[in-house]
This record gives structure tokens, C-alpha cells and sequence, in this order.
């Protein structure tokens, strides 16, 4: 069959320029000829349109066992034909006919069921019933949550509609806007994210939704929920509202509300599972498994090393999360491609991970949930999610990644002791068959060392490791869901080693909301404690009065008051108890309410529409951090007002002995104390005080310090002369008794000339530098290098380095101490014993 229609995918590259055939007197003739011709085909199609259109009423779902058996257009059967869809699924059955027939449709099927189709046949033929043709603009508008969902749309629309004569483009962001701009007014079918349309609403000249004859929303549940409610009302408004509107979910809304934005026209709900036992896939197998949350990274590299042969993909609460844990399987090559997709990566590597996780047999991709939805992914065997979802529509979404279209495929689902009990009954009450499965623990590999190892070498990894931890602390804190997510249950240590960090990162937002739930807490128990002091006060009163006046008190009615008080006083603290638990929880609640927005449907009552939160993956932590940035940087000048206004002592270093009791510095003390105590209170504030104050300190010092070093000289001379004493005593015992006379008769001439005698210490053991440096500073006066050093010593700019060094200084006086014990005999401990007890003998 001669191909002679085409649809042009603008946006997809195939826009191909038409020549002109039509020039001379050959060219009029052909013109001529392929006007008749074009004027039959109209004819023809004329009459095609008018044959569907005839057949419209006749459709009977239970009679259709095959795309041709329902009134569709040459091009689009042929389109089908091509790309191998045979026979169509139930959703598709049921669905396509209402469509056809102009209705508005709510359509819910589960997961990997063919809704693509589903919507997209009768966008063709909707548009092929009204002729449309580039010159129309836009007609069709198929609005997706994300990009990858559109672009995947998009291809099937490039599969099924190659024959249509309509132009089609792919509007996304992360695209050239000006490229988008030029062709957009020629496009009849428009494929597109909510933000990026809304953007070409605002800003693209002449472009208009004025004509729309067909408006569709894949995954609707998602793209009327909050997340986009601002988008998609700006949307909504730019719409005609005489218009067919399709809407298709695995998880669909029933909300009036939702619906009323949308203005239906007696919208037909079609739902072929509604019946159904499960809500997912029946060859779909799900299990669960309860773990720690510092056992997650292990159990997952455990997972992966044991799966080669397989395609998995993984979920995960947040970006950073990802970012991280994709780093590390790629650094620690688990035998298996690795990839991943989410919200932080450019529109290029975006599609390609898309593409590539779809080309390979075996592949490991991790993900946010932009791969939740709607994504077809051929022959996924494993979906893990590693982090609880946020509720079991997004559970539903996540593990129809797999067992599509009658493949088989498992899911697996990652669950904290804190989030079983509520997940598993959320779960239970959506029909979703689940078991309960345990982890074999010998067989878990633990990598905890190597990402230690990796993080301690690797600072950006480490960073990266810091950012993960922070980012699924965010997610679990803004989840909405209170009963499955308490952020405050988490071991936040643990699992921060079990990343690899040696120190948990600070998580400001938490102590920021526990702070603020702890100073409403006080509130609450101050009004209480002011409560009861009134109350005291008042039975006081009362108790005098009725001292005074007998007859009130004795009456039944003030007694009766007084239990009543009593229990009221029980009641109030009870309800105020409450209260502040309910405070407490609202707190929270209206924490996620400023981040979430959140809007409840009190109409519907088989909670089909549940609270999300907004945009999934990087708003929340963009706002958090520019609220963290918003606020006003601190000078320190300004900080230095502030502590001296609140008369704060800064720079005080106090030292603790090994029993915790406070060490006092007794170099400093007696000086700085008597001069400049007063100038303590300003907190080192003072610099002309500070400056005086260091210079005395550094005259005490120097004084100190000689004192100190002619100390070590006698004592090293004492040493000399006991060691001299040893080697005269093994010569002449008769001698002993002088020798030690002149060890305690230090500076003495016979000191001295004993001193003469002996050998120089220098030879005999080598110069050390601490002697060298000591008789420098002995001799030489305030130029020499060593008073250099002692400046250093003694600034402020590094107390450690004080502290170090005064520690050094001690050690070498402690093993001055030691030498002046010890006999250094040179021979070996047994040699020492034995002349011991050779000595003690004799
Ligand atoms: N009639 C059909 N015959 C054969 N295969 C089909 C048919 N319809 C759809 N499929 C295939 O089934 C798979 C799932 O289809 P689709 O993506 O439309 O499912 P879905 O219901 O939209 O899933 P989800 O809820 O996850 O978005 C696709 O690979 C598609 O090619």
C-alpha cells in the first residue's frame, strides 16, 4: 500500500520542508491533476468519516475481540497494524468505544493494562472526524506528571498515528523553549508536562488552546492532586470548555472536586478491575521486609549481588539519595550496569538512562518516583523500594514497573519496625495481596567498612553521603502520613554510619521542630503551673473566708463546687494534656500543611484522593534550604554586641583532669587574675585591655620558663652526678657516703669541680637540640629565634598549640623525673635483676 499520508512530528524531527512541484505549464497541468485527485480523496474521506461516524452506535464491548471490530479510521487500523497491537486489552475495549462516541471519560485500570491506547485512538480519531489539519493549530492535548511519561507517550503516538496527517509535538521542559515557540502554533497534537505548557500559555505569542477539541490527563489522580493544582488551574482557565476530556489512572480520582475543576460533561467512569480481588496485577508478586533503617544499604547491596541476571529497578525517597547510593555501586562494580534517574540530572542524561535501562537485559536503575508512574520499562523482573512510599497509591504506581501487559514480575517492599503496622494496613485496605517475608541475615555482605573507607578518602563522596542522609531525613519529615512516618523514631547515628559518616551531619529542621514542639510544650505547662497557682490561691481565699464567716463553708452547694473544681481541675489538665498533644500534633501537621498545602475532599468517602505532597523530588529541599539561606548572615562584630549585651563570658577555656575535676591554670592565674579580673566579664571584648593583658602574661611567662629551665638543669645535674656515683661505687665502695653528700650539696665548688671531672654528656650520649635551645634561652635576650617562638607560645590565635605545648614542656619534665629515678644500668631486665640481687646479697 502506498504510503501517502504522514503525521508530522514537529518536535520530533521529522518536520520535512514540501518542495514546489507547481512551476511552467507542466507544473499547472500537474497542480490540475492533483486537485482532482485530492478532491476525490476528500470525497473518500468524506464518506470513511461519515461510515464511522454511522457505525458509532453500534459498538457492543462483549463483540469486540480485535481492533478492526471497532469503527476506526484506514490510518489509524494501519497504524496499529504496524505496530503490532492485535487485539486490544479490557481498559481498551471498554474504554475506546465511550471515547469514541464523544463522552467524557474516567478511565481506571491497573497498572500496565494498555491506557496509553486506550486515550490515544480516539485522540486520533477525534481529530480525523473533524479533518483537522496543520493549519487547525492545536487540537489534542495530552498532559503528563512527568517528562519521561511524555516522551514514552509521545513514541507510541509516533508508532500508532504514522499515518495521520497530523502534526505532533513533544512540550517538556528542559527542551529549547525558542525551538518549541516557532512550532507550536502549527501543532495539532500537543504532548506535554503541565509547567512547561503553562510557561508557552504565558509567554508564547499567538499561541492558543482556543479550538481544543480533545483534552486528556495520563495518571489525572496525580496531576489534579496538589502538586500541580496552580499549574493546572492556570491551565484549565485557558481551555475551551466545549471540549471531550479523557482521563486515565491506575489509581483514578473519583473527587468531585477534582472533577468540578475540570468541568465534565456526564463524565462515563469505566473501571474493568473495580470487581476485581487485588487492585494489582495478578502476576504481579509482592512481598515485604521489616528492617532497621541502617541495615537498608546492606540488604540492597546483598540484593543487587544476588540478582545479576536480572533488570531491577530501586526507589527512593529522595534525589540525594539516589545521587549517593548510585555513586557507590558504581565505585564498588557490583558485576551489573548501573543507572539512574531522577529529578536533579539534565533533560539529556534524563533520556538517556530512560533509554537505557529500556535497551538492557540486565540492569540495575535507581530512581525517584518521576519513575513511579506510568513508565514502561519492557521486562523489569525486580522492583525494589528501598524507602517506604508515601502511600499505597504510590506503592500501586511504583511496583507496576513491573509484570506488564501479562508478564510476570516481583516487588519488594523495604519497611521500618515504625512504618509496618500502618503501611501493611494501608496496603490491605487498597486490595493489595502483600506477604511478609524474612531476610536471610547470613547471607547479607556487609560494605559498611568500604564505604567508611570511601567516604573517609573521598570528601565529595562524603558530601554526597551527608546530603543523602539529610534528604531522606526531609522526605520522611514532610511525608504527611503521621502514622507510618515519624522522622522523630529514626536512628539518626546509626544510620548515618551505615552511609559511611563517622559524625551524623546537624539536621536543622528537626532540632528547629523539636524546639519549637518543646517550647509549646513549656507554654502549655506554664499556663497550667499558672492555672494551679490561681487556684491555690483561690482555696486559700475561701478557706480564710470561710474561717471567717462558718456558714458558707458549711454549705452543701460551695462543696459540691469545690468537687467539681476538683475534677474540672483533673478534666482541664487532662484536656489541656491533650491539648498539647494535639498541639504538638498539629504542629506537625500544620508544618506539612505550610510545605504540603494540603486539601482534603470531605465528599469522598472511599478515599480515593489522598494528600500528597508537593513536587516529589527537589522543591521541599530547595525551600528548606533557601529558607536557610534567606536568613540574615551574623557579622562578628554583631555577634560580639550581642554576647557583650547579654553579658556572655566568651573565651574562657576551662580544663578537666581524667576525674572531671576542673583543672586550675596555675601559670596564669595569679597575674591575669589580680589585674585584669574585672575585664573578664567583658568577655575578651576589650582589645587594648586583652593586648595588656597578654603582655603581662608574656613577662610571667618568660619568667616562668627560666625558672623552669634552671630547675631542669640541676636537675639533670643531679642525675649526672648519680650516675657518676654508680660508676665510683662499683670502683671504690669506701667512697659512697662523700659522693652523695656532694649530690645534695648542689652548686657547691665540689658540685662543680665533680662536675669538671665528669665526661662530657655530649659526647658520650650526642647534643639535644631541647638542651641546645635551653642554654640559648638562658643566655640570649629578646632577639634571639627562641623568643620568636615564645611569642608564638604565647598568642591567642592558637590556645591548642598552647595547650600542646604546655603538655610538652610537662611530659619532658615528667620524663626528667623519670631518668632521675631510673639507672641506666645498659644492660637488659634480666641483667638489671641479677645485679640487683647480686647488690641486695652483698
Ligand atoms: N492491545 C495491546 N496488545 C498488546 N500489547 C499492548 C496492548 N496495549 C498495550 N500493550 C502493551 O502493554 C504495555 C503497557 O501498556 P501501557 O503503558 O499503556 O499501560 P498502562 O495501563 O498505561 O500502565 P500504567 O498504569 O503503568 O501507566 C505496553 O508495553 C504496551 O505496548
Amino acid at each position: 500500500m502506498k504510503k501517502n499520508t504522514n503525521t508530522r512530528f514537529l518536535f520530533g524531527g521529522q518536520d520535512r520542508p514540501r518542495k514546489d512541484n507547481f512551476k511552467g505549464r507542466s507544473g499547472e497541468k500537474r497542480k490540475k491533476q492533483l486537485l482532482s485527485i485530492k478532491e476525490r480523496k476528500v470525497d473518500a474521506l468524506d464518506k470513511e468519516i461519515a461510515d464511522i461516524r454511522s457505525r458509532y452506535s453500534q459498538i457492543e464491548t462483549s463483540k469486540i475481540s480485535s481492533f478492526t471490530d471497532f469503527p476506526l479510521s484506514k490510518r489509524t487500523l494501519e497504524g496499529l497494524r504496524i505496530a503490532k497491537f492485535a487485539t486490544p486489552t479490557d481498559i481498551q475495549r471498554e474504554a475506546i468505544g465511550l471515547a469514541l462516541k464523544g463522552n467524557d471519560v474516567l478511565g481506571a485500570a491497573k497498572t500496565g493494562s494498555g491506557k496509553t491506547l486506550a486515550f490515544l485512538i480516539p485522540v486520533l480519531e477525534c481529530l480525523f472526524r473533524e479533518k483537522w489539519s496543520h493549519m487547525d493549530g492545536l487540537g489534542a492535548l495530552i498532559i503528563s506528571p512527568t517528562r519521561e511519561l511524555a516522551y514514552q507517550t509521545f513514541e507510541v503516538l509516533k508508532r500508532v498515528g504514522n499515518r495521520h496527517d497530523f502534526s505532533a509535538g513533544l512540550v517538556i521542559g528542559g527542551k529549547h523553549l525558542r525551538e518549541e515557540t516557532v512550532r507550536l502554533n502549527r501543532t495539532n497534537i500537543v504532548i506535554c508536562t503541565p509547567g512547561r505548557l503553562l510557561q508557552h500559555m504565558d509567554e508564547t505569542f499567538n499561541f492558543t488552546a482556543d479550538s481544543l477539541q480533545i483534552l486528556v490527563l495520563d495518571e489525572a489522580d496525580r496531576i489534579l492532586d496538589m502538586g500541580f493544582a496552580q499549574s493546572m488551574n492556570a491551565i484549565i482557565e485557558n481551555l475551551p470548555s466545549e471540549r471531550q476530556t479523557l482521563l486515565f489512572s491506575a489509581t483514578q480520582t473519583k473527587s468531585i472536586k477534582d472533577l468540578a475543576r475540570l468541568s465534565l460533561n456526564n463524565p462515563v467512569y469505566v473501571s474493568v478491575h473495580e470487581n476485581a480481588a487485588h487492585s494489582t496485577p495478578t502476576q504481579l508478586e509482592q512481598s515485604y521486609i521489616v528492617c532497621e533503617l541502617h541495615d537498608k544499604m546492606n540488604i540492597l547491596w546483598s540484593f543487587v549481588k544476588n540478582h545479576l541476571k536480572s533488570k531491577v529497578l530501586i526507589f527512593m525517597s529522595s534525589c540525594k539519595q539516589v545521587k549517593f547510593i548510585f555513586e557507590c555501586f558504581r565505585r564498588f562494580r557490583p558485576g551489573v550496569t548501573v543507572l539512574c534517574l531522577h529529578g536533579g540530572m539534565n533533560q539529556l542524561k534524563r533520556v538517556a538512562a530512560y533509554r537505557e535501562f529500556c535497551r538492557k537485559k540486565h540492569a540495575v536503575l535507581f530512581a525517584t518516583d518521576i519513575a513511579a508512574r506510568g513508565l514502561d520499562f519492557p521486562a523489569v523482573n525486580w522492583v525494589i523500594q528501598m524507602d517506604c512510599p508515601e502511600d499505597a497509591n504510590t506503592y500501586i504506581h511504583r511496583a507496576g514497573r513491573t509484570a506488564r501487559y501479562e508478564k510476570g514480575g516481583e516487588a519488594m517492599l523495604l519497611l521500618l519496625p515504625s512504618e509496618e503496622e500502618a503501611m501493611v494496613q494501608h496496603l490491605k485496605d487498597k486490595k493489595i495481596p502483600i506477604e511478609c517475608i524474612k531476610v536471610n541475615s547470613k547471607k547479607i555482605w556487609s560494605i559498611q567498612n568500604k564505604l567508611e573507607s570511601n567516604c573517609a578518602a573521598d570528601p565529595s563522596l562524603k558530601e554526597m553521603a551527608q546530603r543523602a542522609f539529610l534528604g531522606y531525613l526531609r522526605s520522611v519529615f514532610l511525608m504527611s502520613d503521621k502514622k507510618v512516618f515519624n522522622v522523630h523514631k529514626l536512628d539518626i547515628e546509626e544510620y548515618s554510619r551505615s552511609l559511611g559518616l563517622a559524625i551524623a551531619p546537624k539536621v536543622r529542621f528537626l532540632k528547629r521542630d523539636q524546639k519549637r514542639l518543646e517550647e509549646k510544650a513549656a507554654k502549655i505547662k506554664k499556663k497550667i503551673k499558672d492555672k494551679q497557682v490561681e487556684e491555690y490561691e483561690s482555696d486559700d481565699l475561701s478557706e480564710s473566708e470561710s474561717r471567717l464567716n462558718p456558714k458558707i463553708a458549711s454549705g452543701s452547694e460551695s462543696g459540691s463546687e469545690s468537687d467539681e473544681d476538683i475534677d474540672s481541675e483533673n478534666d482541664s489538665d487532662q484536656s489541656e494534656q491533650s491539648e498539647s498533644e494535639n498541639k504538638n500534633s498539629h504542629v506537625t501537621e500544620n508544618k506539612s500543611n505550610q510545605e504540603m498545602n494540603f486539601d482534603v475532599d470531605e465528599d469522598d468517602v472511599d478515599d480515593l484522593f489522598t494528600v500528597k505532597r508537593v513536587e516529589l523530588e527537589d522543591d521541599s529541599e530547595e525551600e528548606l534550604e533557601k529558607s536557610e539561606k534567606l536568613e540574615k548572615p551574623k557579622s562578628k562584630a554583631a555577634l560580639a554586641k550581642k554576647l557583650q549585651k547579654q553579658k556572655i563570658t566568651v573565651n574562657t577555656k576551662i580544663q578537666f583532669d581524667e576525674e572531671g575535676e576542673e583543672i586550675e591554670n596555675k601559670m596564669k592565674k595569679p597575674v591575669v587574675k589580680k589585674t585584669f579580673e574585672d575585664d573578664e566579664d567583658e568577655g575578651g571584648i576589650n582589645i587594648q585591655v586583652a593586648r595588656q593583658r597578654m603582655m603581662e602574661e608574656d613577662k610571667f611567662d618568660k619568667q616562668l620558663f627560666r625558672e623552669r629551665i634552671k630547675q631542669k638543669h640541676k636537675e639533670e645535674r643531679i642525675k649526672k652526678k648519680e650516675k657518676m656515683r654508680e660508676k665510683n661505687k662499683k670502683k671504690d665502695d669506701d667512697d659512697d657516703d662523700d659522693q652523695e653528700e656532694g649530690v645534695e650539696l648542689e652548686g657547691t665548688e665540689d658540685t662543680d669541680q665533680l662536675i669538671a671531672e665528669l665526661p662530657d654528656p655530649d659526647k658520650i650520649y650526642g647534643r639535644e637540640s631541647g638542651e641546645e635551645d635551653d642554654s640559648e634561652e638562658e643566655e640570649s635576650d629578646d632577639e634571639s629565634p627562641r623568643k620568636k617562638a615564645k611569642i608564638d607560645f604565647d598568642s591567642d590565635e592558637d590556645s591548642e598549640s598552647e595547650y600542646n605545648s604546655e603538655k610538652d614542656s610537662s611530659e619532658n619534665e615528667e620524663d626528667s623525673d623519670g631518668d632521675s629515678v631510673t639507672m641506666d644500668t645498659g644492660l637488659t631486665i634480666e641483667g638489671d635483676e641479677e645485679l640487683a640481687l647480686k647488690l641486695l646479697k652483698s
